[in-house]
């Protein structure tokens, strides 16, 4: 009888064998990482937070469902989730609050309208899914998750291979800036993703490094977005006259606020003159030959004697503890090699080399408890 060829057995010592099935777990992370993305996407487009929140206590399933008018039965689905993912909490709802339910839920006749014996509550992750509020992180999750955003994702292998068009051009055909130029609704989804972090972010650094802001009666924002930086900036510092400087057509849908005057600009040409310049989340978009030329023109604008560059960017560091803020750090930075053409997240040999280059003679770097971002002052 032909003997029946065996592929051999793959054989694991004890530790291996741990390996093994761990990979054999975190493999689904990166087979279905975007469901979790997605699933948070419905649940703020449903406004789940705000009618949770709005009730003002633990919701039942049918309360919720006929709150947002949709199904209930794929809204439990959804609920069952994002609760085992602890983005909302189930909470056991009393007997007689039971007792009652049932009665109502017997009428429904459908089984999956049977008391599940408890209600709905928010968690403080789930606040973050609310669109209003200084903690919000809905825009940015609506700006992350949109097809717009997500197009580039699919050539970035083709941009790896050739480094030749960076993926979001080869996506849109243009650059981020002019496709956001021409494109009102894409314009606001960004300056509204891109104020959930400067509202993150901000609080932090006037409180983390003060000493930044300290001696200014003027601080020009480079690159600003739509001045939530500079608005929470003149509200902790309103000694300081603040100018959000940015592209015309972000200024053009920039709100007013007391103490902060907006400009329209290209910082490759010029930038308003302050006590300071503050730059946030701008130079890691750049190659480090357009990160010079800004910090050029950031170092023309602000006094040789007692003026500062302040600049808010992730310092990447190699090795080195790991930490959830070093992965935050890293997924920027593949964000920016995704939506940008040669930007990236930099290590501090890296700053380092654009700062000396632009012609800074000393800088130093505070690194902000809780947040990604660190504080660089660099020095004329
Ligand atoms: C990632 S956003 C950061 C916004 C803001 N600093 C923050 O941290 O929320 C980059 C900003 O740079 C602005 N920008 C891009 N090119 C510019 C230019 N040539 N002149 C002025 N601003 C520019 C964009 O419009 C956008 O607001
Ligand atoms: C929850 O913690 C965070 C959420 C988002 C970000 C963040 C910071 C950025 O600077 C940034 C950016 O510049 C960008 O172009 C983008 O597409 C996303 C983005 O997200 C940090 C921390």
């Amino acid at each position: 009888m032909e003997e029946i060829q065996r592929e051999p057995l793959i054989v694991f010592d004890k530790n291996e064998e741990d390996e093994e099935l761990q990979a054999q777990i975190d493999i689904w992370r990166y087979t279905f990482g975007f469901v979790e993305q997605a699933v948070v996407k419905c649940a703020i487009e449903l406004g789940i937070a705000e009618a949770i929140d709005s009730y003002g206590g633990p919701i039942t399933l049918s309360q919720l469902s006929s709150t947002l008018k949709c199904d209930p039965s794929l809204l439990n689905r959804i609920m069952r989730f994002l609760i085992h993912r602890k983005i909302f909490k189930a909470i056991p709802m009393s007997q007689d609050q039971d007792s009652l339910r049932s009665n109502l839920t017997s009428i429904a006749t459908n089984p999956t309208f049977v008391s599940h014996g408890y209600a709905y509550a928010q968690t403080p992750l789930s606040r973050h899914l609310m669109r209003k509020g200084r903690q919000s992180m809905a825009a940015m999750i609506l700006f992350e998750s949109s097809p717009v955003m997500l197009a580039p994702w699919h050539s970035l292998s083709a941009h790896v291979l050739a480094n030749e068009n960076p993926s979001f051009e080869k996506a849109h055909g243009e650059d981020l800036w002019h496709f956001t130029a021409e494109n009102l609704e894409h314009n606001i989804l960004l300056n509204d993703a891109m104020a959930c972090d400067a509202n993150l972010t901000v609080p932090a650094v006037v409180k983390g490094c003060s000493e930044a802001f300290d001696g200014l009666t003027s601080l020009v924002d480079v690159g600003g977005g739509n001045g939530t930086a500079m608005q929470t900036v003149v509200k902790a510092c309103p000694w300081i006259r603040g100018i959000n400087f940015d592209l015309p057509h972000v200024i053009a849908v920039s709100p007013q606020c007391d103490g902060l005057e907006h400009v329209a600009g290209d910082m490759f040409e010029s930038v308003p003159r302050a006590d300071a310049a503050f730059i946030m989340s701008v130079l890691h978009d750049w190659a480090d030959e357009e990160c010079i030329q800004i910090l050029k023109k950031c170092k023309e604008a602000i006094p040789k004697e007692n003026g500062r560059v302040i600049i808010v960017e992730a310092v990447i560091e190699e090795g080195g503890k790991q930490g959830s803020l070093k992965d935050v750090g890293l997924v920027l930075d593949m964000i920016m090699m995704a939506h940008t053409h040669l930007g990236k997240e930099r290590t501090l040999e890296e700053w380092d080399y654009v700062i000396k280059m632009a012609g800074f003679t000393t800088y130093s770097v505070k690194r902000i408890p809780n947040i990604v971002k660190s504080v660089i002052m660099a020095f004329p």
